[in-house]
């Protein structure tokens, strides 16, 4: 995708490889000086177009004029003392923070990226909306958080969960392209099979991803089962509601054949009975899916609370009730901090 900073200069790590060969072309360069320019950000991952010495000093001047190559610089890091977790905050070039988060599984590194700064959803339990939203981030800007968290910690990443700060689906076209480059084999080569998106439910970028078959996993924050529960902790429900949002879902797994994840953060006293087990129950009846319990993160500005013995209980009723469930397991509780809550700290 052909996106421009300030200067009005092209973001070339958001370039495909064809868009790419295009644009070298038309500085009267050879196409092979595309693939050249393409492995040095992707896979070489230099910093800047100096470090490209297989490119003649007039080809590298050029580039520097025509376009900028974006940077994100460690301005927080927190290295959990129990698992390998590492929480960033990165400050972009503008000045504004988001976070990523490195986790450790048995399968290999997963990464967190935010995809916006900030959040217009407004969901109550979540520090990422407190303070709003400043802007989305283009992809050059999300890919950057894999490549300077693979830098700073020299750990491969095998898989990536669009859950950190912001709603992907409200910056459609950046996550689309960032999901295209990441994925390009010539460059990073990511397995979209490995990675999630996560969204709260904004139903027509459903239908529309569906239609990308990009393959990979969706993740729907549900939080509730029914949609007066549902309403009180997340204002996206009154514009698209529990029955519209499960209808993109099915037709999600239709196009695509995947299995959907369905994100369920327990709150004690507000959807953690047997009948909200039941309703949930009866809601994904038939769906070929998944439920992820999560105990809901404390954060200062909301007086929400859950543990893992709730969690436990709500996933023993979802399994009498025939429903596929898992509490998830908890990375990083010695830096804990609910997603979004770094940068809050950090700007206030
Ligand atoms: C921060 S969001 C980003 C992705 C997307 N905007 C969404 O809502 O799915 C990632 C996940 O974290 C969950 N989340 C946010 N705040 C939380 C909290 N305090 N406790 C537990 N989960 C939380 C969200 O509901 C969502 O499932
Ligand atoms: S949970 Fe997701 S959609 Fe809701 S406010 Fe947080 S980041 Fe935004």
């Amino acid at each position: 995708m052909v996106a421009f900073d300030d200067n009005g200069k092209i973001d070339i790590l958001g370039l495909l490889p064809d868009e790419l060969e295009a644009k070298i072309l038309k500085l009267g360069e050879k196409k092979f000086r595309a693939g050249q320019i393409f492995d040095w950000l992707h896979v070489k991952r230099v910093s800047s177009f100096d470090e490209m010495t297989n490119l003649s000093v007039q080809l590298r001047n050029l580039l520097n004029e025509k376009f900028c190559l974006k940077s994100l610089f460690v301005s927080k890091k927190l290295e959990s003392h129990t698992d390998n977790t590492v929480k960033y905050l990165y400050e972009l070039e503008d000045g504004n923070h988001v976070e990523s988060v490195i986790m450790e599984y048995n399968y290999g590194n997963t990464i967190c990226v935010s995809t916006q700064v900030g959040c217009k959803m407004g969901c109550r339990f979540c520090a990422s909306t407190i303070a709003g939203f400043k802007r989305d981030l283009t992809s050059s800007e999300i890919l950057g958080q894999i490549y300077a968290s693979e830098r700073d910690s020299g750990r491969k990443i095998s898989g990536v969960v669009l859950m950190g700060i912001g709603e992907p689906m409200d910056n459609f076209d950046n996550v689309v392209n960032f999901l295209e480059v990441l994925s390009c084999p010539k460059g990073f080569n990511m397995s979209l099979r490995h990675v999630s998106v996560s969204t709260c439910g904004i139903v027509p970028r459903i239908y529309e991803l569906a239609e990308k078959k990009l393959g990979i996993t969706l993740s729907i924050s549900l939080h509730a089962s029914n949609n007066k529960s549902r309403s009180e902790i997340m204002p996206v429900n009154d514009r698209y509601d529990i029955n519209e949002l499960l209808a993109a879902c099915r037709y999600y797994f239709k196009v695509t054949g995947r299995r959907i994840s369905f994100e369920y953060a327990l709150i004690d006293g507000h959807n953690d009975s047997m009948e909200d087990a039941r309703e949930l129950a009866e809601l994904l009846g038939g769906f070929v899916c998944h439920v992820n319990i999560i105990p809901v993160n404390k954060i200062k500005e909301r007086n929400y609370h859950s543990d893992r013995k709730s969690a436990n209980r709500f996933r023993g009723y979802l399994e009498k009730l025939g429903i596929n469930a898992t509490v998830r397991r908890t990375l990083g509780a010695d830096i804990d901090a609910a997603c979004g809550q770094l940068r809050r700290e950090y700007e206030i």
